[in-house]
Protein backbone atom coordinates (compact mmCIF):
# COMPACT_ATOMS: atom_id res chain seq x y z
CA UNK A 1 0.00 0.00 0.00
CA UNK A 2 1.93 3.23 -1.41
CA UNK A 3 0.16 6.43 -0.14
CA UNK A 4 0.95 9.02 -2.12
CA UNK A 5 -0.76 11.84 -0.36
CA UNK A 6 -3.19 14.12 -1.10
CA UNK A 7 0.01 16.92 -1.56
CA UNK A 8 1.89 14.96 -3.81
CA UNK A 9 -1.35 15.49 -6.36
CA UNK A 10 -1.50 19.12 -5.76
CA UNK A 11 2.48 19.59 -6.24
CA UNK A 12 2.55 17.75 -8.89
CA UNK A 13 4.42 19.11 -11.64
CA UNK A 14 5.42 18.09 -15.34
CA UNK A 15 5.35 19.61 -18.95
CA UNK A 16 2.88 22.31 -20.13
CA UNK A 17 -0.04 19.48 -21.09
CA UNK A 18 -2.40 22.12 -20.24
CA UNK A 19 -6.24 21.20 -19.45
CA UNK A 20 -7.24 17.54 -20.98
CA UNK A 21 -7.87 16.91 -23.93
CA UNK A 22 -11.72 17.03 -25.00
CA UNK A 23 -14.91 16.83 -22.53
CA UNK A 24 -13.64 15.00 -19.40
CA UNK A 25 -16.93 12.77 -18.63
CA UNK A 26 -17.43 13.26 -14.46
CA UNK A 27 -18.18 9.66 -14.51
CA UNK A 28 -16.56 7.71 -11.10
CA UNK A 29 -16.59 4.04 -10.70
CA UNK A 30 -15.52 2.30 -7.85
CA UNK A 31 -15.61 -1.55 -8.80
CA UNK A 32 -14.79 -4.35 -6.19
CA UNK A 33 -12.12 -1.61 -4.26
CA UNK A 34 -10.50 -3.79 -1.51
CA UNK A 35 -7.86 -2.20 0.12
CA UNK A 36 -5.91 -3.08 3.07
CA UNK A 37 -4.32 -0.88 5.24
CA UNK A 38 -1.78 -1.34 8.63
CA UNK A 39 -2.31 -5.04 7.93
CA UNK A 40 -5.89 -4.82 7.59
CA UNK A 41 -8.71 -5.24 5.23
CA UNK A 42 -10.32 -1.81 5.39
CA UNK A 43 -12.21 -1.69 2.01
CA UNK A 44 -13.61 -4.86 0.98
CA UNK A 45 -14.95 -5.28 -2.22
CA UNK A 46 -16.92 -1.70 -2.12
CA UNK A 47 -18.38 -0.88 -5.75
CA UNK A 48 -19.90 2.86 -5.91
CA UNK A 49 -20.56 4.59 -8.69
CA UNK A 50 -21.63 8.40 -9.35
CA UNK A 51 -22.78 9.65 -12.23
CA UNK A 52 -21.91 12.94 -14.37
CA UNK A 53 -23.61 15.51 -12.21
CA UNK A 54 -24.62 13.73 -9.38
CA UNK A 55 -24.16 14.35 -5.88
CA UNK A 56 -23.94 11.12 -3.87
CA UNK A 57 -23.70 10.99 -0.11
CA UNK A 58 -21.31 8.46 1.61
CA UNK A 59 -22.34 7.62 5.06
CA UNK A 60 -22.22 4.74 7.42
CA UNK A 61 -20.29 5.09 10.90
CA UNK A 62 -17.04 5.85 11.86
CA UNK A 63 -14.22 3.84 10.47
CA UNK A 64 -16.34 2.07 8.14
CA UNK A 65 -14.29 3.30 5.36
CA UNK A 66 -15.59 6.97 4.10
CA UNK A 67 -12.33 8.51 4.01
CA UNK A 68 -10.47 5.57 2.57
CA UNK A 69 -12.90 5.43 -0.27
CA UNK A 70 -12.43 8.94 -1.54
CA UNK A 71 -8.68 8.61 -0.85
CA UNK A 72 -8.78 5.52 -3.01
CA UNK A 73 -10.88 7.31 -5.82
CA UNK A 74 -9.10 10.36 -5.42
CA UNK A 75 -5.94 7.97 -6.44
CA UNK A 76 -4.31 8.98 -3.35
CA UNK A 77 -4.68 4.77 -2.29
CA UNK A 78 -3.79 1.99 -4.56
CA UNK A 79 -6.09 -0.68 -4.48
CA UNK A 80 -5.49 -4.16 -3.32
CA UNK A 81 -8.09 -5.20 -5.56
CA UNK A 82 -10.19 -4.16 -7.68
CA UNK A 83 -10.12 -0.50 -9.49
CA UNK A 84 -11.33 3.02 -9.57
CA UNK A 85 -12.41 4.31 -13.07
CA UNK A 86 -13.00 8.60 -13.57
CA UNK A 87 -13.86 9.48 -17.17
CA UNK A 88 -13.51 5.71 -17.81
CA UNK A 89 -9.54 5.83 -17.10
CA UNK A 90 -8.58 3.68 -14.28
CA UNK A 91 -6.76 6.27 -11.70
CA UNK A 92 -4.05 3.94 -11.12
CA UNK A 93 -2.42 3.82 -14.39
CA UNK A 94 -2.17 7.38 -14.61
CA UNK A 95 -0.08 9.97 -13.16
CA UNK A 96 -0.72 12.05 -9.75
CA UNK A 97 -1.17 15.24 -11.99
CA UNK A 98 -3.40 13.61 -14.28
CA UNK A 99 -5.92 12.46 -12.09
CA UNK A 100 -5.54 15.78 -10.30
CA UNK A 101 -6.61 17.53 -13.30
CA UNK A 102 -10.03 15.45 -12.85
CA UNK A 103 -10.55 15.20 -9.17
CA UNK A 104 -10.00 17.39 -6.61
CA UNK A 105 -10.36 16.66 -2.75
CA UNK A 106 -11.31 18.35 -0.10
CA UNK A 107 -9.57 16.74 2.87
CA UNK A 108 -11.38 16.63 6.41
CA UNK A 109 -8.31 17.75 8.02
CA UNK A 110 -8.65 21.55 6.85
CA UNK A 111 -4.71 22.28 8.94
CA UNK A 112 -2.61 23.54 6.91
CA UNK A 113 1.08 23.90 7.98
CA UNK A 114 1.97 27.58 6.90
CA UNK A 115 0.07 30.39 7.13
CA UNK A 116 -0.45 31.26 3.66
CA UNK A 117 -2.96 34.35 2.94
CA UNK A 118 -6.39 32.92 1.15
CA UNK A 119 -5.74 33.82 -1.95
CA UNK A 120 -2.30 31.63 -2.28
CA UNK A 121 -4.05 28.57 -0.60
CA UNK A 122 -6.55 28.75 -3.46
CA UNK A 123 -3.94 29.54 -6.01
CA UNK A 124 -2.72 26.16 -5.11
CA UNK A 125 -5.66 24.54 -6.67
CA UNK A 126 -3.97 25.70 -9.83
CA UNK A 127 -0.88 23.52 -9.01
CA UNK A 128 -1.46 20.50 -12.01
CA UNK A 129 -1.86 23.38 -14.83
CA UNK A 130 0.98 25.59 -12.98
CA UNK A 131 3.47 25.46 -16.14
CA UNK A 132 0.66 27.54 -17.51
CA UNK A 133 0.78 30.21 -15.91
CA UNK A 134 4.62 30.46 -16.65
CA UNK A 135 3.93 30.87 -20.09
CA UNK A 136 0.35 31.86 -20.47
CA UNK A 137 -1.49 35.66 -19.78
CA UNK A 138 -2.49 34.35 -16.68
CA UNK A 139 -6.20 32.65 -17.53
CA UNK A 140 -5.67 31.56 -13.76
CA UNK A 141 -6.60 34.55 -12.06
CA UNK A 142 -9.69 34.78 -13.51
CA UNK A 143 -10.12 31.16 -12.20
CA UNK A 144 -8.93 32.12 -8.38
CA UNK A 145 -11.68 34.71 -8.58
CA UNK A 146 -14.29 32.52 -9.69
CA UNK A 147 -13.52 29.77 -6.97
CA UNK A 148 -13.41 32.37 -4.19
CA UNK A 149 -16.56 33.78 -5.34
CA UNK A 150 -18.09 30.66 -5.77
CA UNK A 151 -17.48 29.25 -2.28
CA UNK A 152 -18.14 32.67 -0.74
CA UNK A 153 -14.72 33.43 0.56
CA UNK A 154 -14.33 36.47 -2.01
CA UNK A 155 -14.29 38.82 0.81
CA UNK A 156 -11.77 36.89 2.82
CA UNK A 157 -8.60 37.05 0.18
CA UNK A 158 -6.17 38.64 1.54
CA UNK A 159 -6.91 37.41 5.42
CA UNK A 160 -4.26 34.53 6.76
CA UNK A 161 -6.13 31.31 6.69
CA UNK A 162 -5.06 30.50 10.56
CA UNK A 163 -7.68 34.08 10.80
CA UNK A 164 -10.26 32.84 9.45
CA UNK A 165 -13.01 30.54 11.45
CA UNK A 166 -13.32 26.81 10.86
CA UNK A 167 -16.26 27.39 8.67
CA UNK A 168 -14.93 29.27 6.45
CA UNK A 169 -11.70 27.59 6.23
CA UNK A 170 -13.61 24.70 5.23
CA UNK A 171 -14.87 26.70 2.23
CA UNK A 172 -11.73 27.60 1.89
CA UNK A 173 -10.32 24.40 0.91
CA UNK A 174 -13.37 23.86 -1.28
CA UNK A 175 -12.69 27.44 -3.45
CA UNK A 176 -8.91 25.80 -3.90
CA UNK A 177 -10.69 22.13 -4.97
CA UNK A 178 -12.90 24.73 -7.20
CA UNK A 179 -9.98 26.46 -8.59
CA UNK A 180 -8.62 22.73 -9.72
CA UNK A 181 -11.04 23.25 -12.42
CA UNK A 182 -11.95 19.30 -12.49
CA UNK A 183 -15.33 17.92 -13.35
CA UNK A 184 -15.37 15.39 -9.94
CA UNK A 185 -15.09 16.56 -6.56
CA UNK A 186 -14.19 14.22 -3.70
CA UNK A 187 -15.37 16.20 0.11
CA UNK A 188 -14.73 14.22 3.30
CA UNK A 189 -17.24 15.04 5.82
CA UNK A 190 -17.63 18.66 4.44
CA UNK A 191 -19.66 20.31 7.14
CA UNK A 192 -18.04 18.36 9.91
CA UNK A 193 -17.69 20.48 13.02
CA UNK A 194 -19.56 23.48 11.08
CA UNK A 195 -22.99 25.10 12.72
CA UNK A 196 -26.34 24.30 11.37
CA UNK A 197 -25.97 27.53 9.06
CA UNK A 198 -22.34 26.84 7.86
CA UNK A 199 -23.85 23.33 7.18
CA UNK A 200 -26.69 24.42 4.96
CA UNK A 201 -24.38 27.23 3.35
CA UNK A 202 -21.77 24.78 2.25
CA UNK A 203 -24.17 22.05 0.99
CA UNK A 204 -26.31 24.78 -1.06
CA UNK A 205 -23.23 25.81 -2.63
CA UNK A 206 -22.27 22.34 -3.06
CA UNK A 207 -25.11 21.28 -4.36
CA UNK A 208 -25.27 24.72 -7.00
CA UNK A 209 -21.98 23.03 -8.31
CA UNK A 210 -23.81 19.90 -9.21
CA UNK A 211 -26.66 21.63 -10.64
CA UNK A 212 -24.06 22.88 -13.13
CA UNK A 213 -22.38 19.59 -13.84
CA UNK A 214 -19.80 18.56 -11.12
CA UNK A 215 -20.05 15.39 -10.23
CA UNK A 216 -19.48 15.42 -5.82
CA UNK A 217 -19.27 12.44 -3.72
CA UNK A 218 -19.19 13.50 -0.13
CA UNK A 219 -18.74 11.43 3.02
CA UNK A 220 -21.58 12.98 5.43
CA UNK A 221 -22.44 12.09 8.98
CA UNK A 222 -25.54 13.99 9.66
CA UNK A 223 -28.00 11.49 7.57
CA UNK A 224 -30.59 14.09 7.36
CA UNK A 225 -28.72 16.90 5.81
CA UNK A 226 -27.23 13.77 3.54
CA UNK A 227 -31.16 13.04 2.31
CA UNK A 228 -31.97 15.97 1.51
CA UNK A 229 -29.05 17.26 -0.94
CA UNK A 230 -28.03 14.39 -2.32
CA UNK A 231 -29.08 12.86 -5.39
CA UNK A 232 -28.25 9.11 -3.88
CA UNK A 233 -26.89 7.55 -0.59
CA UNK A 234 -23.94 4.70 -0.36
CA UNK A 235 -24.18 3.08 2.96
CA UNK A 236 -20.78 1.91 4.16
CA UNK A 237 -20.55 -0.55 6.86
CA UNK A 238 -17.11 -2.61 7.73
CA UNK A 239 -15.43 -1.50 4.56
CA UNK A 240 -18.58 -2.38 2.10
CA UNK A 241 -21.40 -1.03 0.68
CA UNK A 242 -24.34 -2.24 2.32
CA UNK A 243 -26.67 -0.22 0.07
CA UNK A 244 -26.86 2.28 -2.60
CA UNK A 245 -29.23 4.33 -4.28
CA UNK A 246 -31.91 6.81 -3.47
CA UNK A 247 -32.07 8.59 0.07
CA UNK A 248 -35.41 6.51 0.61
CA UNK A 249 -34.28 3.65 -0.87
CA UNK A 250 -30.81 3.52 1.26
CA UNK A 251 -32.40 4.86 4.58
CA UNK A 252 -34.37 2.27 5.84
CA UNK A 253 -34.82 0.95 9.36
CA UNK A 254 -33.44 -2.46 8.59
CA UNK A 255 -30.24 -1.14 6.63
CA UNK A 256 -29.71 1.30 9.24
CA UNK A 257 -30.01 -0.51 11.95
CA UNK A 258 -27.40 -3.29 10.09
CA UNK A 259 -25.09 -0.82 9.74
CA UNK A 260 -24.71 1.61 13.15
CA UNK A 261 -26.57 -1.17 15.46
CA UNK A 262 -29.46 1.15 16.40
CA UNK A 263 -33.14 1.45 15.60
CA UNK A 264 -34.08 4.19 13.95
CA UNK A 265 -37.75 6.00 12.98
CA UNK A 266 -37.56 7.01 9.24
CA UNK A 267 -40.29 9.24 8.07
CA UNK A 268 -40.81 11.80 6.07
CA UNK A 269 -39.76 15.62 7.32
CA UNK A 270 -42.87 17.81 7.81
CA UNK A 271 -41.11 20.51 6.12
CA UNK A 272 -39.25 19.49 3.71
CA UNK A 273 -40.43 16.20 2.24
CA UNK A 274 -37.13 14.65 3.07
CA UNK A 275 -36.56 11.29 4.10
CA UNK A 276 -35.77 12.00 7.67
CA UNK A 277 -34.21 9.64 10.31
CA UNK A 278 -34.19 9.92 14.21
CA UNK A 279 -32.13 7.43 16.18
CA UNK A 280 -33.75 5.83 18.90
CA UNK A 281 -32.44 5.50 22.43
CA UNK A 282 -31.36 2.08 23.73
CA UNK A 283 -34.30 1.34 25.77
CA UNK A 284 -36.43 1.39 22.63
CA UNK A 285 -35.10 -1.72 22.06
CA UNK A 286 -35.92 -3.04 24.90
CA UNK A 287 -39.32 -3.19 25.78
CA UNK A 288 -39.50 -4.94 28.57
CA UNK A 289 -41.21 -2.78 31.42
CA UNK A 290 -44.74 -2.77 31.65
CA UNK A 291 -47.71 -2.45 29.07
CA UNK A 292 -49.61 1.07 28.22
CA UNK A 293 -52.19 1.16 26.20
CA UNK A 294 -52.72 5.08 24.20
CA UNK A 295 -55.50 6.62 23.00
CA UNK A 296 -54.68 9.44 20.97
CA UNK A 297 -55.34 10.45 17.01
CA UNK A 298 -54.50 13.16 14.57
CA UNK A 299 -50.61 13.56 16.08
CA UNK A 300 -51.79 13.83 19.55
CA UNK A 301 -50.06 10.80 20.57
CA UNK A 302 -47.45 10.03 18.42
CA UNK A 303 -44.92 11.63 21.00
CA UNK A 304 -46.30 10.28 24.13
CA UNK A 305 -45.89 6.50 21.87
CA UNK A 306 -42.09 7.82 21.64
CA UNK A 307 -41.44 8.46 24.92
CA UNK A 308 -43.13 5.68 26.41
CA UNK A 309 -41.60 3.30 23.78
CA UNK A 310 -38.10 4.68 24.51
CA UNK A 311 -38.61 4.50 28.34
CA UNK A 312 -39.16 1.03 28.02
CA UNK A 313 -42.59 0.19 28.45
CA UNK A 314 -44.51 -2.17 25.99
CA UNK A 315 -46.85 0.20 24.11
CA UNK A 316 -50.20 -0.52 22.19
CA UNK A 317 -52.45 2.26 20.64
CA UNK A 318 -55.99 2.69 19.02
CA UNK A 319 -58.28 2.67 17.73
CA UNK A 320 -56.69 4.80 15.25
CA UNK A 321 -58.02 5.18 11.64
CA UNK A 322 -55.55 4.43 8.34
CA UNK A 323 -53.90 7.06 7.50
CA UNK A 324 -53.40 8.86 10.75
CA UNK A 325 -50.02 10.22 11.41
CA UNK A 326 -50.21 8.51 15.09
CA UNK A 327 -50.71 5.39 13.38
CA UNK A 328 -47.73 6.10 11.02
CA UNK A 329 -45.61 6.94 13.78
CA UNK A 330 -46.73 3.71 15.66
CA UNK A 331 -45.92 1.20 12.30
CA UNK A 332 -42.81 3.01 12.64
CA UNK A 333 -41.94 2.53 15.98
CA UNK A 334 -43.29 -1.16 15.83
CA UNK A 335 -46.39 -0.63 17.71
CA UNK A 336 -49.08 -2.89 17.99
CA UNK A 337 -52.11 -0.40 16.72
CA UNK A 338 -56.08 -1.11 16.80
CA UNK A 339 -57.19 0.19 13.35
CA UNK A 340 -59.95 1.08 11.68
CA UNK A 341 -60.95 2.02 7.89
CA UNK A 342 -60.27 5.68 6.87
CA UNK A 343 -62.59 7.93 8.49
CA UNK A 344 -64.87 4.99 9.40
CA UNK A 345 -66.49 5.60 13.47
CA UNK A 346 -65.22 3.33 16.06
CA UNK A 347 -67.82 0.45 16.28
CA UNK A 348 -68.81 -2.01 18.48
CA UNK A 349 -66.27 -4.82 17.83
CA UNK A 350 -63.06 -2.07 17.70
CA UNK A 351 -64.68 -0.80 21.08
CA UNK A 352 -64.76 -4.11 22.41
CA UNK A 353 -60.72 -4.37 21.22
CA UNK A 354 -60.08 -1.53 22.31
CA UNK A 355 -61.49 -2.36 26.13
CA UNK A 356 -59.64 -5.76 26.21
CA UNK A 357 -56.00 -3.56 25.73
CA UNK A 358 -57.01 -1.29 28.33
CA UNK A 359 -58.02 -3.93 30.86
CA UNK A 360 -54.87 -5.78 30.04
CA UNK A 361 -52.54 -2.46 30.48
CA UNK A 362 -51.25 -1.54 33.85
CA UNK A 363 -51.37 2.04 32.71
CA UNK A 364 -53.83 3.71 29.92
CA UNK A 365 -52.58 6.81 28.51
CA UNK A 366 -54.89 9.42 26.34
CA UNK A 367 -53.76 12.24 24.44
CA UNK A 368 -55.54 15.61 24.08
CA UNK A 369 -57.26 14.01 21.29
CA UNK A 370 -60.41 15.95 19.91
CA UNK A 371 -63.30 13.88 21.66
CA UNK A 372 -66.36 13.62 18.83
CA UNK A 373 -68.95 11.24 18.09
CA UNK A 374 -66.23 9.16 15.72
CA UNK A 375 -64.24 8.41 18.98
CA UNK A 376 -66.24 8.47 21.78
CA UNK A 377 -66.12 4.81 22.11
CA UNK A 378 -62.35 4.86 22.65
CA UNK A 379 -63.04 7.37 25.74
CA UNK A 380 -65.51 5.12 27.11
CA UNK A 381 -62.95 2.68 26.74
CA UNK A 382 -60.33 4.09 28.79
CA UNK A 383 -62.90 3.94 31.53
CA UNK A 384 -62.37 0.25 31.98
CA UNK A 385 -58.60 1.31 32.76
CA UNK A 386 -57.32 0.58 36.51
CA UNK A 387 -54.79 2.98 36.10
CA UNK A 388 -55.37 6.44 34.03
CA UNK A 389 -53.30 9.11 32.67
CA UNK A 390 -54.48 12.47 30.91
CA UNK A 391 -51.94 14.54 28.73
CA UNK A 392 -53.69 18.01 28.66
CA UNK A 393 -52.18 19.95 26.56
CA UNK A 394 -54.78 22.81 26.75
CA UNK A 395 -56.68 24.00 30.08
CA UNK A 396 -60.04 21.42 30.36
CA UNK A 397 -61.88 24.86 29.62
CA UNK A 398 -60.46 25.48 26.55
CA UNK A 399 -61.13 21.97 25.11
CA UNK A 400 -63.63 21.55 22.51
CA UNK A 401 -65.83 18.41 22.65
CA UNK A 402 -68.66 18.12 20.30
CA UNK A 403 -71.25 17.88 21.90
CA UNK A 404 -72.09 17.47 25.83
CA UNK A 405 -72.24 13.80 26.49
CA UNK A 406 -68.40 13.71 24.70
CA UNK A 407 -67.48 16.21 27.85
CA UNK A 408 -69.31 15.21 30.41
CA UNK A 409 -67.55 11.42 29.75
CA UNK A 410 -64.38 13.12 29.67
CA UNK A 411 -64.98 15.24 33.07
CA UNK A 412 -66.07 11.45 34.55
CA UNK A 413 -62.59 10.05 33.83
CA UNK A 414 -60.75 13.03 34.64
CA UNK A 415 -61.93 12.91 38.31
CA UNK A 416 -60.19 9.56 38.50
CA UNK A 417 -57.15 10.26 36.32
CA UNK A 418 -53.79 11.23 37.02
CA UNK A 419 -53.40 14.71 34.50
CA UNK A 420 -49.85 15.29 33.26
CA UNK A 421 -47.56 16.93 30.61
CA UNK A 422 -45.32 15.36 28.55
CA UNK A 423 -42.25 16.31 30.75
CA UNK A 424 -43.88 14.43 33.58
CA UNK A 425 -45.53 11.63 31.56
CA UNK A 426 -42.81 8.88 32.20
CA UNK A 427 -42.56 9.79 35.94
CA UNK A 428 -46.28 9.41 36.31
CA UNK A 429 -46.45 6.32 34.51
CA UNK A 430 -44.23 4.62 36.56
CA UNK A 431 -45.64 5.85 39.45
CA UNK A 432 -48.94 4.31 38.90
CA UNK A 433 -47.10 0.93 37.27
CA UNK A 434 -45.43 0.69 40.87
CA UNK A 435 -49.00 1.16 42.78
CA UNK A 436 -50.45 -0.81 40.88
CA UNK A 437 -47.53 -3.61 41.55
CA UNK A 438 -47.35 -2.87 45.52
CA UNK A 439 -51.12 -3.91 45.13
CA UNK A 440 -50.83 -6.80 43.51
CA UNK A 441 -48.43 -7.82 45.94
CA UNK A 442 -50.34 -6.66 49.10
N1 LIG B 1 -3.22 4.39 7.73
C1 LIG B 1 -3.96 3.48 8.35
N2 LIG B 1 -3.44 2.38 8.90
C2 LIG B 1 -4.20 1.45 9.50
N3 LIG B 1 -5.54 1.52 9.61
C3 LIG B 1 -6.13 2.60 9.08
C4 LIG B 1 -5.38 3.64 8.44
N4 LIG B 1 -6.27 4.58 8.02
C5 LIG B 1 -7.49 4.15 8.40
N5 LIG B 1 -7.40 2.98 9.04
C6 LIG B 1 -8.54 2.21 9.59
O1 LIG B 1 -9.43 1.95 8.55
C7 LIG B 1 -10.78 1.99 9.00
C8 LIG B 1 -11.58 2.93 8.14
O2 LIG B 1 -11.11 4.24 8.36
P1 LIG B 1 -11.75 5.48 7.60
O3 LIG B 1 -11.04 6.70 8.08
O4 LIG B 1 -11.76 5.20 6.14
O5 LIG B 1 -13.25 5.44 8.14
P2 LIG B 1 -14.37 6.56 8.07
O6 LIG B 1 -15.62 5.85 7.71
O7 LIG B 1 -13.93 7.68 7.22
O8 LIG B 1 -14.41 7.01 9.59
P3 LIG B 1 -14.89 8.41 10.24
O9 LIG B 1 -16.36 8.50 10.02
O10 LIG B 1 -14.56 8.21 11.69
O11 LIG B 1 -14.10 9.50 9.60
C9 LIG B 1 -10.70 2.38 10.46
O12 LIG B 1 -10.82 1.22 11.24
C10 LIG B 1 -9.33 2.98 10.60
O13 LIG B 1 -8.83 2.79 11.91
Amino acid sequence: MIPRGLSDLLAAVGGDHGPAEGPVPGTVHAEDVSVDLGGQRVLDDASLTADEGEFVGLIGPNGSGKTTLLRTMAGVLETDAGQVRVGGADVSERSARAVSRRVAVVPQDTHLAFEFDVRSVVAMGRTPYRSRVAFGPRPDEARIDHALERARVDHLADRSVDEVSGGERQRVLLARALAQDTPVLLLDEPTASLDINHQVRTLEIVRSLVDDGKTVVAAIHDLNLAAHYCDSLALLGDGSVLAEGSPTEVLTESTLEAAFGTRAVVTSHPVTGSVYVMALPDGTTDRTRAHVHVIGGGATGARLLYLLSAAGFEVTTGALNEGDSDLETARHLGIEAITLPPGATVDESTAAAVRDRVREAAVTVVADVEIGVGNLPNLEAASAAEHLVLVEKRPFEERNFVGPEAAERYRSLRSRATLADESDLIAAVEELVQDGTESQQG
